[in-house]
């Protein structure tokens, strides 16, 4: 299988403290991958080591088999869209779209400009004017413009609508369809996930908690309800990856890899948000807790 973004124990640090930390994770090639994870788990240190714009402190990224921020003719084969979206505001959506083709190899302005035109987004206001959302739809149609390998997107979503945000993922899909672009996006938006991803990399606390197609991850977990558990095999189960007990009860997020045979247990089917969640969920409250000096 050909991988188009390789980290091997990719590390970096800020101020002596680690952001991301022994970062292990390859990318397939035309995967829609979601990137998740909490606040300040590590996402845009990953994707702007990714894109070059920051040096490795530990480990390697590669990304089409080169190091980018060595390497950087690589960088043309990559679209990035950050955080805040960083367009420059004087400027109106068509002098950027024109500007974009002076200084980009492969430069699709006439996908740019239809896109743009769909959204109803105007060509000559300056795109300081326009609404987060719609600097947003910009963002991406120039990305998309230069017709990258690959394409990663910090937080494409946060500042779209409802109905915008399902538009975008969804010409993100076809888009992708089409031309084999493969695609990191991260996300707090763990509903919409589900329908437009089909790959997920779960980062906690700057390491990876979780990564693979989402189809074999759904299918390789389960919610088991049943007596209170106490650490003793349960037959069909590989790992209890979470645990919550009451006094007579236990609710645990297994992996498995059949069925759950025993009897004493109810077996639920997840969602990828239920599960994502599930991994989230409690992580670091001792170590959070500690740091702020309270009691967990
Ligand atoms: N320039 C910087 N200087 C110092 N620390 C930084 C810097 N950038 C990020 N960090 C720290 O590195 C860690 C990871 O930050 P990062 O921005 O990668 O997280 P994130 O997962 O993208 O978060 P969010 O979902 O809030 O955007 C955080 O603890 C953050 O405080």
């Amino acid at each position: 299988m050909e991988h188009v973004l390789e980290a091997e124990e990719l590390g970096k640090r800020y101020a002596g403290r680690w952001a991301l930390r022994d970062c292990t994770v390859r990318l397939p090639a035309g995967r829609v991958a979601a990137l998740v994870g909490p606040n300040g788990a590590g996402k845009s240190t990953l994707l702007h080591l990714a894109v070059g714009l920051l040096r490795p402190d530990a480990g390697e990224v590669r990304v089409f088999g080169a190091a980018p921020y060595e390497n950087t003719t690589v960088l043309a084969d990559i679209g990035f869209v950050a955080q805040d979206t960083p367009v420059y505001r004087d400027f109106t959506a068509d002098e950027l779209v024109r500007m974009g083709g002076k200084v980009n190899r492969r430069w699709d302005a006439a996908l740019a400009k239809a896109r743009l035109a769909q959204l109803g987004i105007p060509p000559r206001k300056p795109v300081g004017r326009l609404s987060g959302g719609q600097r947003a739809q910009v963002a991406l149609a120039l990305a998309l413009a230069k017709r990258p390998r690959l394409l990663l997107l910090d937080e494409p979503v946060a500042s779209l609508d409802p109905l915008a945000r399902r538009e975008f993922l969804q010409s993100l899909m076809g888009s992708v369809a089409e031309t084999g672009t493969t695609v990191l996006l991260s996300s707090h938006i763990l509903a919409d996930l589900e329908r437009s991803c089909d790959f997920l990399v779960v980062l906690q606390a700057g390491t990876v908690h979780l990564s693979g197609m989402v189809d074999d991850i759904v299918a390789g977990h389960r919610q088991l309800v049943g007596p209170r558990h106490h650490g003793e095999p349960i037959d069909g189960v590989g790992a209890v990856v979470r645990a919550r007990h009451t006094d007579r009860q236990s609710t645990l997020l297994v992996r498995t890899d059949g069925s759950v045979r025993d009897p004493s247990w109810t077996v639920h089917e997840l969602t990828l948000e239920d599960l994502i969640l599930a991994y989230l969920a409690d992580h670091d409250a001792q170590a959070n807790h500690e740091a702020w000096g309270v009691p967990a």
